[in-house]
């Protein structure tokens, strides 16, 4: 189980807190959605849970062990901009050879034209890219995938082909997922309970289940 416990952060000791005494548990293979307004420290807390960011108190744990420092992160983030995700002078198929190699059927369901593995990232198109980001995180290391606004960027159909593909994978590795979004349709589709961090900051709230 992913565990956020007691979450306490700060990005300088003279900034107000962002995420207060927030605690939260994603289970393996279980959708949780979380939402609140804009600037309420989603993507913070999304941070904090994949190891980009050190709580100032609090710990993040998989089941029961603190996120690693250096090797292979569990809780993978993908967020908006795949192009901060992506190192720029490596092609594509580099990128994705990084970590442990998609399949050629896992790029296909991810709509990935085999074309593009020759291209850099400049070359493509900024859904084209987010799908590379998403690929490289579908593999056997990974047990959670936090997914900050990850298809707010594509149009309808393609955001519909990429949950498939993503949802088709994290529930046959039994992955938990954690989807940050604003898109309030998309988050009653996808999730199996839906987190309201405005609600409280002391407590979680079920919206619904
Ligand atoms: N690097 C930073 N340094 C200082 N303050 C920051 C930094 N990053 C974010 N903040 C502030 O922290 C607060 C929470 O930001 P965060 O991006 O976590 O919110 P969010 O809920 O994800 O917002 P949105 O829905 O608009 O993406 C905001 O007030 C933001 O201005």
């Amino acid at each position: 189980m992913l565990t956020g416990e007691g979450l306490w952060f700060r990005y300088a000791p003279q900034l107000p807190w962002v995420v207060q005494s927030q605690s939260l548990t994603v289970k393996p293979g279980e959708v949780v959605g979380l939402m609140a307004p804009s600037g309420f420290g989603k993507t913070t807390l999304a941070k904090l849970l994949a190891g980009y960011l050190m709580p100032t108190q609090g710990g993040v744990s998989v089941d029961e062990q603190p996120l690693p420092a250096r090797r292979y992160c569990p809780v993978q983030l993908v967020f908006q901009n795949p192009e901060l995700a992506v190192n720029p002078r490596w092609r594509i198929d580099q990128i994705l050879r990084e970590g442990h190699p998609p399949q050629m059927h896992q790029l296909d369901a991810l709509g990935i034209h085999p074309g593009w593995l020759s291209r850099y990232p400049h070359e493509l198109s900024g859904g084209e890219l987010q799908r590379i980001a998403i690929a490289r995180t579908l593999n056997p290391q990974t047990r959670y995938l936090i997914a900050d606004e990850m298809t707010a960027m594509l149009d309808a159909n393609t955001q519909a082909l990429i949950w498939q593909a993503v949802l088709a994978y994290t529930r046959s590795h039994q992955i938990g997922v954690l989807v940050v979004s604003h898109d309030w349709p998309l988050m009653r589709r996808l999730c199996d309970r839906i987190l309201d961090l405005a609600a409280t900051q002391d407590h979680r709230t079920l919206i619904s289940q």
